[in-house]
Formats: C-alpha cells, structure tokens, sequence
C-alpha cells in the first residue's frame, strides 16, 4: 500500500451522492478531499462526516471566510467543532480578521488564499493590483503568516516566490493545477501536477481533471503516480 498523495481533490458537485463516490474512489490514492461552497450551502455541517466516511481522509473546509475579524471568528468557531483539518480564509481580510480565526479554531489548520488562481494578470490590474501576481502574493504571504495562518493558498505559478518569503514551516496549499494538456477551464495562473509539487507546493488542489475522469479513482491513481516520480 503506497502512501496517500499530497493531493486534495475538490469535490465540487452538485449532490452529495456523487460527492460521496467521488470521495470514494479517490480516497485510496490521496490524502485529503475538499469541501467548498457548493456542497456546504446546499447539504450544510453533515456534509463533512459523509464525506469523510471511515476512511479517516483529511477533511479540507473551503468556505473562503471573508467579512470583518467578528462575524469570522464566529464562523470559524462554528465550523471548528467539525474537525476539519483545514479551512480557508481570504487573505485580503487583513491581519485581524485572520487572527480572529486561527484563535476561534485552535486545531484547524487557517489557509489564507492569497490570489485567487481564476485571475489573470490584467483581472489583477482591473481591481487593484498591478505588478507581477508573485510580489502581491508574497505581500499577502507575509501578512497573513505574521498574523498566524499555518497554511497558505497560491497559485502554483507564485509557489516558488511565497515559499521563498515565508521558509519551510508553512504549509503551502495550491489550486490551478492542470495535467500538461488539460483544459484550464476558468483556471487562469495555473501549472501542471509537477511543477507545483517540484516548485515546492506540499499540497495540490485538483478538482476537475480528477472528477470529470471517467474513472475519477484511476485518474488521482495517476496524478498520484506522477508525482511519486517527482518526489523519487
Ligand atoms: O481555495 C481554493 O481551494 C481555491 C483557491 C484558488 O485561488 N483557486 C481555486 O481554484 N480554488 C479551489 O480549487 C478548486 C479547483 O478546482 P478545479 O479547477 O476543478 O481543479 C475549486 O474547488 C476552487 O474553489
């Protein structure tokens, strides 16, 4: 039995029957499964344990908190007492907010997302933020690390540069991960299995590419493989 792989399959469905089965069948191959907005509005907190089944798979909360330090420390210590091994904040909340929730969920790792993966760098621009992605994701790094995030969401594209600003100690999370010749989709900053996990990601979000497989088990069995090989 080989080790489950860094990798967080996002279960992005619209039914928890079908993200039950994701779970499921790549639960052998990975080391954590994700739950983001779409399941948790619809299905709510019982989402987590059907997910999480007996397998005993890492639980990653993606609800991307986003509002005043108050109203998060409050949604992180209403989400804490489902034991997710992860949840996300906004960094652009700010040192306070983010603070609020690492103290509101003291055994949940905080993620701050730094840049979402779906902006490109004139989107980036358009609201505000000009310059190379990789220098406001490294400001934003420095910011939500010195306010006590553990963990961090980048593109796979800036992982290089964050893990340069913050040292080794952080756990480096990123999305926009597309196998070489994958469809991007709305995924615009992103980079293949490979070259995240070689640039220094210690875990990749890969939702699409494993769950619109027609074999979602035997596509995250492949991922999984490939980057066996990087770590070889
Ligand atoms: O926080 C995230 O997980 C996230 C941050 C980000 O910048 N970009 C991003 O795509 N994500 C999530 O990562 C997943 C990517 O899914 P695919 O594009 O299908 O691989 C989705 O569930 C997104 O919500």
């Amino acid at each position: 039995m080989t080790t489950p792989a860094p990798i967080a399959v996002a279960l992005d469905a619209p039914d928890l029957e079908t993200a039950a089965r994701w779970a499921g069948l790549v639960t052998p191959h990975v080391s954590t499964v994700k739950v983001g907005l779409e399941l948790y509005l619809r299905y709510g907190p019982d989402v987590i344990a059907s997910v999480r089944g007996a397998s005993g798979v890492h639980v990653f909360l993606d609800l991307k908190l986003h509002d005043i330090p108050n109203t998060v420390a409050g949604a992180a210590r209403a989400v804490a007492r489902l034991k997710p091994t992860i949840l996300t904040v906004h960094a652009a909340g700010g040192p306070a907010m983010i603070k609020a929730a690492v103290e509101s969920a003291p055994n949940t790792k905080i993620a701050a997302v730094t840049l979402l993966t779906s902006l490109s760098e004139a989107d980036l621009r358009a609201i505000g933020i000009p310059g190379a992605p990789e220098d406001a994701a490294r400001r934003m790094a420095a910011v939500a690390v010195g306010a006590g995030a553990q963990a961090l969401v980048c593109s796979p594209r800036e992982v290089a540069a964050v893990r340069a600003e913050v040292g080794p100690d952080v756990m480096l999370i990123t999305p926009g991960v597309r196998p070489a010749g994958a469809d991007t989709q709305d995924q615009a900053r992103v980079a293949t299995p490979e070259a995240a996990l070689g640039d220094g990601a210690d875990l990749l979000v890969i939702g699409r590419p494993i769950t619109g497989a027609p074999d979602p088990g035997a596509a995250a069995a492949a991922i999984a493989a490939a980057l066996r090989r990087v770590r070889a």
